[in-house]
């Protein structure tokens, strides 16, 4: 299961990395499937379950990419991009291959839920949902971002214009509103 837990009100304030296990407010996986989010699990270096995992889903793997200050061109900029708070008209799609990272994703009680993926964790946001992403202390990620169809990626940071997009009423209609 992949380790997931409750960001505190006041996250933020204090330092983001420093806090203690013993305080941490445990999600279940049940917190995550109501919001849409999908999890499954692939040893890295299997190759053949990745690809059925892949077949059956209609996944298709676009890329790999590394996340680390050394590594990534234009590091700062796209790390502040990627820690911003933002959305999707598609789902997102990630296999963790090396190092970890923060997925924090908004619940409907506008809560974060940060999820540490983690090698062989395999994530799926869903459309519409406000989520962001950050490298841990460690500053090393690597993950192979995946796509369903024929979609056109883009991202879109949180605003008014966002509440409206059909997507995020999709999104609201089916995973907020309903419960
Ligand atoms: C690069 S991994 C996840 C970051 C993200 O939210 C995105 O790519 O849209
Ligand atoms: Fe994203």
């Amino acid at each position: 299961m992949v380790k997931a837990w409750f960001l505190s009100k006041d996250f933020g304030k204090k330092d983001e990395v420093n806090f203690c296990e013993e305080e941490l407010e445990i999600a279940s996986l049940d917190d995550l499937t109501k919001l849409g989010i999908h999890y499954y699990q692939v040893p890295v270096g299997d190759r053949k379950s990745l690809q059925k995992l892949l077949n059956t889903n209609g996944y298709e793997i676009r890329d790999v990419v590394t996340i680390s200050r050394d590594k990534l061109p234009n590091y700062d900029e796209m790390t502040q991009r990627y820690y911003s708070e933002h959305l999707h008209p598609n789902e997102e799609i990630r296999y963790i291959i090396d190092g970890c990272g923060y997925f924090d994703v908004r619940n409907k009680d506008e809560r974060w839920i940060r999820m540490l993926g983690e090698p062989g964790d395999l994530l799926v946001l869903p459309a519409g949902i406000y989520h962001r992403f950050r490298v841990t202390v460690d500053d090393w990620i690597q993950l192979m971002r995946l796509f369903r169809g024929g979609t056109v990626w883009s991202a879109h940071d949180r605003n008014e214009a966002t509440e409206q997009m059909e997507p995020r009423r999709e999104y609201v209609q089916k995973y907020i509103a309903a419960h």
